[in-house]
């Protein structure tokens, strides 16, 4: 299969597709990949890195798109990109389509089969292609929520961990999921007084017995979430219902009832974002305030550590990535359940329920996908 991997164009987005240590896989299983010149300059991998792993490197991305059978990618598919892609091309990436009504029917009128990252899931319920960036995003939460709480940055002026005599920063996070767990690790780590709210029993037990007496957990009811996030110095923003637009938790009438100063992280809002003052931002410009409260929602916070996203990424992506290229995407799904419920969009029409839902379109089942 001829696999294209074109340089990423999002505002600050430096991953990439394919590591060369991935290429190097692909081209001994027999396949032919192609990359765009300097597309892993901002991971320290260069063209030669990638010719001495067997790729060719190409000069523009429309070459990739107008050749490729298979387009490997890290972010969604701008308009500039969405555009190019072609009826019978496969496109492995992260699609994140519900809150997206744009990109969605740009891949639709495409007639790409679109196979996204984050609705793979594995036989543990799990999210195996999202988990990889969740942790990158949750440990990086408690960072930049850190610089934002500053008060050059509009933050309240506190530190997260305080210091002797002067309590820590509260830290409450929403969802206890893979970024939730994360965030809290390094808050904790930090020294803040860390609660972390989630509607999943079982998950919360999971977290009592992880962190001990180091962090509270809480069940998600309105009320709680409510009465925590009025008394927080910085909120994370991490839940999820896997494909479909980001629940909204805090209305905009309640943020006014936060402390001045205070901090949202809102790493959600690659799904729309579980705020309803939410929307996404750039590495450039990453955040805004609202109510005097600062809001942080970059959409891809591990473009900022790209190296260790890209390979952190690729480690779980090349198993599912050699078997689309080994036998096509349809057997590889009729093959793997699991692979299967990454399918998005085939032959332009959407094929996931939840984001059909969203963004009212005719769903078709995966089982007529895939026959
Ligand atoms: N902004 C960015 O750069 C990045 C964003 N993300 C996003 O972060 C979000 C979270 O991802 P993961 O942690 O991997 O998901 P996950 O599935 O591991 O965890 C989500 C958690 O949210 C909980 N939840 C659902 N509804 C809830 C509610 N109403 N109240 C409280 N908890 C609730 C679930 O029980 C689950 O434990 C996703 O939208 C994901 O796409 C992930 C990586 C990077
Ligand atoms: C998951 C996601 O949105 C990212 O890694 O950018
Ligand atoms: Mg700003």
């Amino acid at each position: 299969m001829l696999i294209g991997v074109p340089k990423e164009i999002k505002n600050h987005e430096y991953r990439v597709g394919l590591t060369p240590v991935s290429v190097r896989e692909i081209t001994t299983h027999g396949h032919k990949v192609i990359i765009e010149t300097g597309a892993g300059d901002g991971i320290g991998c260069s063209d030669a890195d990638y010719i001495a792993a067997g790729a060719e490197i190409i000069g523009t991305a429309s070459e990739i798109f107008a050749t490729a059978e298979m387009v490997v990618k890290v972010k969604e598919p701008q308009k500039v990109e969405y555009e190019q892609l072609r009826d019978g091309q496969l496109l492995f990436t992260y699609l994140h389509l519900a809150p997206d009504a744009d990109q969605t029917a740009g891949l639709v009128k495409s007639g790409v089969t679109a196979i996204a990252y984050e609705t793979v899931t594995d036989r543990n319920g799990g999210l195996p292609l999202l988990a990889p960036m969740s942790e990158v995003a949750g440990r990086m939460a408690p960072q930049v929520g850190a610089a934002a709480l500053q008060k050059a940055n509009g933050g309240r002026g506190m530190l997260l961990g305080g210091v002797p005599g002067v309590a820590p920063a509260k830290v409450v996070v929403i969802g206890g999921g893979v970024v939730g767990t994360n965030a809290a690790r390094i808050a904790a780590g930090m020294g803040a007084d860390v609660t972390i709210l989630d509607r999943n029993i079982k998950r919360l037990t999971y977290l009592d017995d992880l962190f001990g007496p180091r962090i509270k957990t809480q069940y998600a009811t309105i009320d709680d979430t409510e009465a925590l996030v009025y008394e927080a110095d910085m909120v994370v923003g991490a839940v999820l219902i896997p494909g479909a637009a980001a629940p909204k938790l805090i209305h905009r009438d309640q943020l006014s009832k936060m402390k001045p100063g205070s901090v949202i992280v809102d790493v959600a809002i690659d799904q729309g974002g579980c705020f309803e003052t939410s929307k996404a931002t750039t590495h450039a410009d990453p955040t805004y305030i609202v109510d005097d409260v600062v809001h942080y929602c970059v959409a891809n916070m591990p473009g900022a550590v790209a190296r260790t996203s890209t390979f952190a990424l690729n480690n779980a992506t090349l198993p599912f990535t050699l078997a689309l290229a080994n036998k096509g995407w349809k057997k590889a799904c009729q093959d793997d359940p699991h692979l299967a419920a990454g399918l998005n969009v085939h032959a332009g029409q959407v094929t996931y329920q939840a984001v059909a839902d969203a963004l009212g379109y005719k769903h078709l089942p995966l089982e007529n996908a895939l026959s």
